[in-house]
């Protein structure tokens, strides 16, 4: 059986698990239940805390884990990264108290609060900085009003817990982080479950990306709209009942599809509809 580590609690948590269900799985936990058995699909998930995923992963003793990019460079652990999961995205930063004009570089003697040493001790060894740092296990933030750190390096998404507690990020990311399957190696093995498991997975985040764009459009202007909406391949043209107008089908990054539908509009395109991908193999 396969063997995936999916984490138990935290903010990857609820994401992890709605995307393995989507791709199919049942990983249906009642109560607290630390490991789950979907028999159909052959495969095993074991549910642990975020941190310590990439480390049986690196063991062998489970196949796939996800976890956070962040989590795993800081264990330490030798994983790779086969994917990344498209949430749980944030930034790992320095911070300071807002009228401070502290610049990394010169941290030299100065007590950094984390709960990611490995990621700070590699970023100070980089800079050549010898720094104390101070490992607490969360509420990061509140650590220098305590008196206990002058700087503190933690992860950062809206920024709302910083501006609270008076502090401003200094310098630049240390780490962009998301969501992760880490696995020991790129290589991991001919199974047939590990193949479409991780198919399964891809179709989902690749889907999640993008957006079905459909439009009637003038036939003289049909060139112009396959230059707005090129497809993955290629767009999908078939002819209306309506002499002189095609209609077009194509895959579009759901980020661009605002200046698409702009694009399209200038050109004379009518009827423009975009629906979500639930899952695809492209
Ligand atoms: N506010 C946030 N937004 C997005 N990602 C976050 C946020 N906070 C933590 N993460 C990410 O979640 C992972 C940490 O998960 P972990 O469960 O250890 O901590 P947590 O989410 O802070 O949970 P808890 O504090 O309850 O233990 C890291 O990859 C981190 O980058
Ligand atoms: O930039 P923001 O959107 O405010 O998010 C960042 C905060 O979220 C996480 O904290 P969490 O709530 O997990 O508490 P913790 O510090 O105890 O881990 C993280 O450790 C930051 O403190
Ligand atoms: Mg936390």
């Amino acid at each position: 059986m396969l063997k995936i580590a999916l984490p138990n609690k935290g903010s990857l948590s609820e994401d992890a698990v709605r995307l393995i269900r989507e791709a199919g799985y049942n990983c249906r936990r009642y109560s607290r239940e630390l490991i789950v058995f979907d028999n159909a699909n052959g495969v095993e998930f074991v549910f642990l805390r975020p941190r310590d995923i990439a480390i049986y992963v690196s063991n062998g003793i489970l196949d796939m884990g996800v976890t956070g990019r962040d989590l795993a460079l800081d264990s330490g652990a030798d994983v790779v990264e086969l994917m990344s999961l498209g949430f749980g995205r944030s930034d790992f930063h320095y911070a300071g108290p807002e009228e401070s004009e502290l610049d990394p570089d010169r941290f030299a003697g100065m007590r950094i609060a984390t709960s990611y040493p490995r990621l700070v001790l590699e970023d100070l060894e980089r800079r050549g900085v010898d720094a104390d740092i101070i490992r607490l296990d969360g509420a990061v933030e509140i650590s220098i009003r305590l008196g206990v750190a002058d700087v503190i390096a933690d992860v950062v998404q809206t920024g709302r817990t910083l501006k609270a507690a008076g502090l401003k990020v200094l310098g630049q990311p240390l780490l962009h982080s998301e969501a992760i399957l880490a696995a020991r190696t790129r290589d991991i093995g001919g199974q047939k479950t590990v193949h479409t498991f991780l198919d399964r997975i891809r179709g989902i985040v690749v889907a999640r990306e993008y957006v079905m764009v459909e439009y009637d459009i003038p036939e003289n202007m049909l060139e112009m709209a396959c230059v707005v909406t090129p497809g993955i391949e290629s767009p999908t043209i078939s002819p209306l009942s309506k002499k002189g107008w095609m209609a077009v089908k194509s895959m579009s990054k759901k980020r661009d599809v605002n200046q698409i539908m702009d694009s399209l509009t200038k050109i004379g395109a009518k009827g423009i509809i975009i629906t979500d991908i639930r899952t695809c193999r492209i």
